[in-house]
């Protein structure tokens, strides 16, 4: 959300979803200790789309787990709205991340002897709400999993069984969504899917999604996006294009390996860079080849263009504020 300044300038006044305050992780001892956070303060606003990149080894699963919930800081406080993690029982802290916060991971954690139907409205059924089948069923078809709702998991593709871990985070509306590498997995349609959808989630809805990826296409969907190196935030770049992503990896990484070129690896689809030759179409970045390229997604956000990639051109919004 934002409100004009007298100079008619915007600011950003949009509440706080999440935020951690000098936040360190350290792990083992003595000769193998290993400090993976080092004194990180960010804050995520609602309605916010954030991508958190930065080399291997940089921290960000480690970030993304303390704010989640699901491990727990050596120092610093870690609050999802009002609720400071800090001091949550157990229970308390199990029942914020089922009733708050929705997850996807790349082990998708999917219940294997439960069809795709039930794996996606499980946390809403756990909690004992009602699914609100309009968004369920623009969800799924968003997603492309309409016929494969009846299948198990072990019946689906890794790309499907990453659509449903994607849909379950999405159907219960919580309101901060964390993804690691959530699109790690998926070919570059499925990505550009599955991106889309969270921007709608955020657009939409006004959730809050936090990202960690390799993949600067991916990032190029976010409103921000917050490098780490060595345990700390190192830069942060507003409403970023792929290319802007991809210089700034370039740079903190070295030789590169993170944020590779377009003949990067395998699938090509995380570590891709955003003019894609290699693949073509499939490593494509969001300005680049048009509407027709692989990469655009179904037309999550009303305005066909939209979709069919992130939202940011090249050259605009591209200020660097760290
Ligand atoms: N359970 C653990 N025990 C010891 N060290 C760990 C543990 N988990 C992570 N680390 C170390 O903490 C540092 C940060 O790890 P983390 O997984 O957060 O990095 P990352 O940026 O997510 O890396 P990648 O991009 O390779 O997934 C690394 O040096 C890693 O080896």
């Amino acid at each position: 959300m934002t409100s004009a300044h007298t100079d008619g300038s915007l600011i950003d006044t949009r509440a706080v979803a999440a935020g951690a305050a000098d936040l360190t992780k350290v792990y083992g001892t003595g000769d193998t200790v290993v400090e993976a956070l080092r004194g990180v303060t960010i804050e995520f606003g609602e309605g916010e789309f954030t991508a958190i990149m930065g080399p291997s080894g940089s921290g960000k699963s480690t970030l993304m787990h303390c704010l989640a919930g699901l491990d727990v800081a050596s120092g610093g406080r870690v609050h999802i709205g009002e609720a400071d993690l800090t001091g949550l029982s157990d229970k308390a802290m199990t029942e914020l991340r089922r009733d708050r916060i929705g997850f996807v991971f790349q082990s998708f954690n999917l219940v294997p002897t439960l069809t795709a139907r039930e794996n996606i409205t499980l946390p809403v059924d756990i909690a004992g709400r009602d699914i609100d089948t309009e968004w369920f069923d623009t969800v799924i078809g968003r997603l492309g999993i309409a016929d494969r709702l009846d299948h198990l998991p072990s019946e689906l593709s890794g790309g499907q069984q990453q659509r449903v871990a994607c849909a379950r985070a999405l159907v219960g509306k919580p309101e901060i969504i964390f993804g690691d590498e959530p699109t790690g997995n998926l070919d570059s349609r499925s990505s550009g899917e599955v991106l889309s959808i969270l921007r709608a989630a955020t657009d939409e809805f006004g959730q809050t999604v936090v990202i960690v990826t390799h993949d600067p296409r991916a990032a190029s969907y976010a409103d921000r996006v917050v490098f780490l190196a060595d345990g700390q935030i190192v830069r942060e770049l507003a409403r970023p294009s792929a290319d802007d992503v991809f210089e700034v990896m370039k740079n903190l990484d070295g030789a590169g390996s993170e944020a590779s070129g377009p003949s990067g690896d395998g699938a090509g689809s995380e570590a891709s860079g955003p003019s894609g030759d290699g693949a073509g179409s499939e490593a494509s970045g969001p300005s680049g080849d048009g509407a027709g390229s692989e990469a655009s997604g179904p037309n999550v956000d009303g305005a066909g263009s939209e979709a069919s990639g992130p939202k940011h051109a090249a050259d605009e919004n591209t200020s660097e504020v760290r």
